[in-house]
């Protein structure tokens, strides 16, 4: 029920043609007589291979056991290498871009895409993964991720009927416009009104206010020509709260905006290149009129004469898209984070500083323990998402089949699963992705790097598709033990066990890890119950206003406990592939055990381990960041990313970073020229007056 379930500036630089430009600026690699055959010779080299060749573990079975089935790691490869051998997709050059020239791109973009998807025949699957690796935010993100599912959810059948065909073959493109300037989080504060007229059977979308201003929908501002609109429905004088609309809101003849419409782009966004691409929009009513039957009807009805009809089914299903969205962020951020440790690993591999004292080689920085200990932990969570990612696609297969048989049990379960796991796994990722440009030091701050890019890009996941300390709340106000919750059930165990561990190899049994998660989350949860009762003799609100703060780390504890359960559940699975299991094995224990240590002062303080056995645990940590060193670079190899997925001179799969880097610096539209433009007005009056002051003393 719920599923919908030509870039303008080719770098054509003008070498020689310029009368500011010197033959002597070019890189002097480039004067080189074999320059170019010096750097084919160069890019031969796998500098990383000396990394690859201790790896012990089968990369190619990991490559399966990261994708999820061969089948999986074939197609990813097929769509990745389509895409990155296709000019049209280039990417190297989209920080340069200006706004409007960004967009054009996207569009270009986004139209060869589909044409290729047609000319090749493309499955869905196959097709889902092109977009992924295009990877640049646009309009068709919410088309195929918002517009499209929210019509599969909360349409009827005839409406499916009519506007899923349009939609699939982009007759007509739409986006979901649910927030507001004046509201986002608090969905049932929206302004925007449908009042039913039944003397012409339509409704009449109204922004009445400023505030009622759709403000964000991406796709909106100048692609989208419809629009799931979610406003307050009334009827017979009755304001019956939050429903969706199909709403057109430009001519397909010329895109211009229909009668009534006022619509635009919101403005340029955080960081160069990155969500500029999305025409994040603006959109006012001026009492637009649509026909009845753009209500969608799956959950509840207008009659022709106006009657509100609410079928018997839990009024959260409108939530449903959002639910749908929430879990495809969580298999997403393994991707971003992925991404950003593969970078970082890479990068820490060929980068050398220090330790040679009489002109030898110096160190790797991945060989410090202090670089260890700041990326193993990120490269265990990627892998840790990946399989909670699975886990949660599995239950939101689950439930959409259940509420297909009229069975609601299990949605509170897989709303708060959703919203928990999209907030701790989002905010993990936008930190991590920040920390590994600062692990790639000076040279991770270039945008040739792609880490700023990609955190430009990434970080408000944070906030769309639910903020995430108010999705937070939510999983913090869920009542009943079951699903994930179940341990809860063993409160009278989980509130008096002691941890068994004595030693540091103690904290390699699954079963250690796993009480003192449970036991930590659980007398966090019941400390806040207790503070709340405490806090608020009159009414439980109150309470729960008071202890939020508390809350939020108690739904935190819950969440990391999933993630470990569903990872430790993975290893425990029959994996194939020479010293697959054993990889996988090392980082869910590097996960767990760094949550504990991170999160050191919570497990203390609920008394579920002793201070001896927290430093046991930071003790096996360490042993366990040395098991993983050697196998570093294939477990990122695993990722099976492209170079031009990954987007980022550091992270080459041949390691070959400084020509890579030297050259990316040529292209930067500041070296067009020897002589910067603005040297004749502002730098040479300014050097010849002080000049000509000098002079005079
Ligand atoms: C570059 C792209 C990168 C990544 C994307 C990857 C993949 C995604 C694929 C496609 C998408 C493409 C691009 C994505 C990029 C951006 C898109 C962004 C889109 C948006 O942001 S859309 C707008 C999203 N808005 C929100 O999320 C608003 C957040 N607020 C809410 O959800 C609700 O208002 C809130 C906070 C849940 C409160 O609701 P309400 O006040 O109505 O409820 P109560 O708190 O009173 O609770 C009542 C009751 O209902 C339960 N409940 C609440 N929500 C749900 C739900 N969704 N399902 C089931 N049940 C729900 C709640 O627990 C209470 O239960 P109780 O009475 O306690 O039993
Ligand atoms: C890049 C991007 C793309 C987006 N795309 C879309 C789209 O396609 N369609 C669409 O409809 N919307 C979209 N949005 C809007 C997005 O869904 C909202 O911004 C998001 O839901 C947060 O709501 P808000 O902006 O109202 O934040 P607010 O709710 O105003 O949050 C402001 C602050 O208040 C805090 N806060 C709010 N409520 C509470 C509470 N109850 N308790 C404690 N703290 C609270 C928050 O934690 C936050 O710190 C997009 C947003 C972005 C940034």
């Amino acid at each position: 029920m719920w599923r919908g379930g030509s870039n303008t500036r080719t770098c054509k630089r003008r070498f020689f043609s310029s009368p500011t430009r010197s033959r002597h600026h070019r890189p002097p690699y480039m004067l080189h007589s074999r320059g170019s055959q010096h750097l084919k010779a160069m890019a031969e080299v796998d500098h990383l291979a000396a990394e690859r060749a201790t790896a012990r573990f089968d990369v190619e079975e990991m490559k399966v056991a990261w994708a999820g089935s061969r089948h999986a790691v074939h197609v990813a490869d097929r769509m990745a290498r389509l895409v990155a051998s296709d000019p049209v997709f280039r990417k190297d050059n989209r920080t340069m871009l200006s706004r409007k020239e960004l967009f054009k791109d996207t569009l270009r973009k986004a139209a060869h895409a589909w044409k290729r998807i047609v000319e090749l025949r493309l499955t869905e699957e196959e097709a889902d993964l092109l977009r992924q690796y295009v990877d640049q935010p646009g309009y068709v993100d919410l088309h195929w991720g918002m517009f499209v599912p929210a019509i599969k959810g909360q349409g009827t059948e005839e409406q499916q009927h009519k506007w899923l065909p349009l939609a699939y073959k982009f007759q007509i493109i739409g986006c979901y416009a649910q927030t507001e300037l004046g509201h986002g989080s608090n969905v049932q504060g929206l302004e925007t009104t449908a009042t039913f007229d039944p003397k012409t059977d339509e409704f009449v979308i109204h922004s009445p206010t400023l505030t009622s201003s759709k403000w964000w929908p991406g796709g909106l501002g100048k692609a989208s020509t419809h629009a799931v609109v979610y406003a307050r429905l009334i009827t017979e004088g009755k304001d019956y709260g939050i429903h969706g609309f199909i709403v057109q809101l430009r001519s397909l003849e010329d895109h211009s905006p229909l009668p009534g419409v006022t619509l635009g782009d919101i403005g340029g966004k955080f960081g160069s290149g990155a969500y500029n691409s999305m025409d994040n929009g603006v959109l006012r009513f001026d009492h637009v009129r649509i026909p009845r039957d753009q209500m969608l009807m799956r959950l509840s009805q207008v009659t022709r004469e106006g009657k509100y009809v609410h079928s018997n089914v839990p009024k959260q299903l409108l939530y449903g898209t959002m639910v749908y969205v929430r879990q495809s962020i969580v298999a997403d951020a393994s991707k971003a984070l992925s991404r950003a440790v593969c970078i970082a690993v890479r990068y820490s591999a060929v980068r050398k500083q220090f330790g040679s004292q009489d002109g030898g080689p110096e160190t790797q920085v991945l060989n410090y323990k202090t670089q260890q200990s700041r990326l193993f932990p990120l490269l265990a969570s990627a892998y840790a998402f990946r399989f909670v990612g699975d886990w949660l696609n599995w239950l939101y297969t689950d439930v959409t089949q259940k509420l297909e048989a009229k069975d609601f049990s299990t949605l509170q379960e897989a709303h708060a699963c959703t919203a928990g796991l999209k907030a701790v796994t989002t905010s993990v990722t936008a930190d991590a992705i920040e920390e590994c440009r600062k692990l790639c030091g000076g040279h991770g701050y270039l945008n040739s790097s792609g880490l700023p890019e990609l955190f430009a890009v990434y970080v408000p996941a944070c906030t769309y598709e639910g903020d995430n300390v108010v999705l937070l709340l939510q999983l913090a106000s869920g009542k009943q033990p079951v699903g994930t919750m179940a341990y809860m059930g063993k409160v009278q165990y989980l509130m008096q066990c002691k941890s068994a561990v004595s030693s540091a190899e103690d904290w390699l049994n699954p079963d250690a890890i796993q009480e003192a998660f449970e036991a930590r989350a659980l007398r966090m949860a019941v400390n806040c119950a207790q503070n709340i009762s405490q806090a608020a003799s009159q009414e439980e609100a109150a309470g729960f206003y008071e202890r939020s703060p508390d809350l939020l780390e108690a739904a935190v504890a819950h969440i990391q406990l999933i993630i470990v359960t569903k990872f430790i559940e993975k290893v425990h699975q029959e994996i194939p592939g020479h010293g697959v299991k054993e990889q996988l094995q090392a980082l869910c224990n590097v996960y767990a055990l760094y949550i504990l240590h991170k999160h050191l002062g919570d497990f203390l303080a609920t008394g579920c381990i002793t201070p001896r056995q927290g430093a046991l645990a930071n003790e096996q940590l360490g042993k366990l960041y040395a098991q993983v060193r050697p196998n570093a670079v294939a477990l990122v190899d695993a990722f099976n990313y492209t170079d031009h997925y990954l987007g980022s001179v550091l992270g080459r799969y041949d390691g070959d970073v400084y020509p890579a880097l030297y050259e990316e610096a040529w292209k930067d539209p500041l070296n067009e020229t020897v002589v910067p433009e603005g040297y004749h007005e502002y730098l040479r009056p300014l050097i010849k007056q002080q000049q000509l002051k000098l002079s005079r003393l």
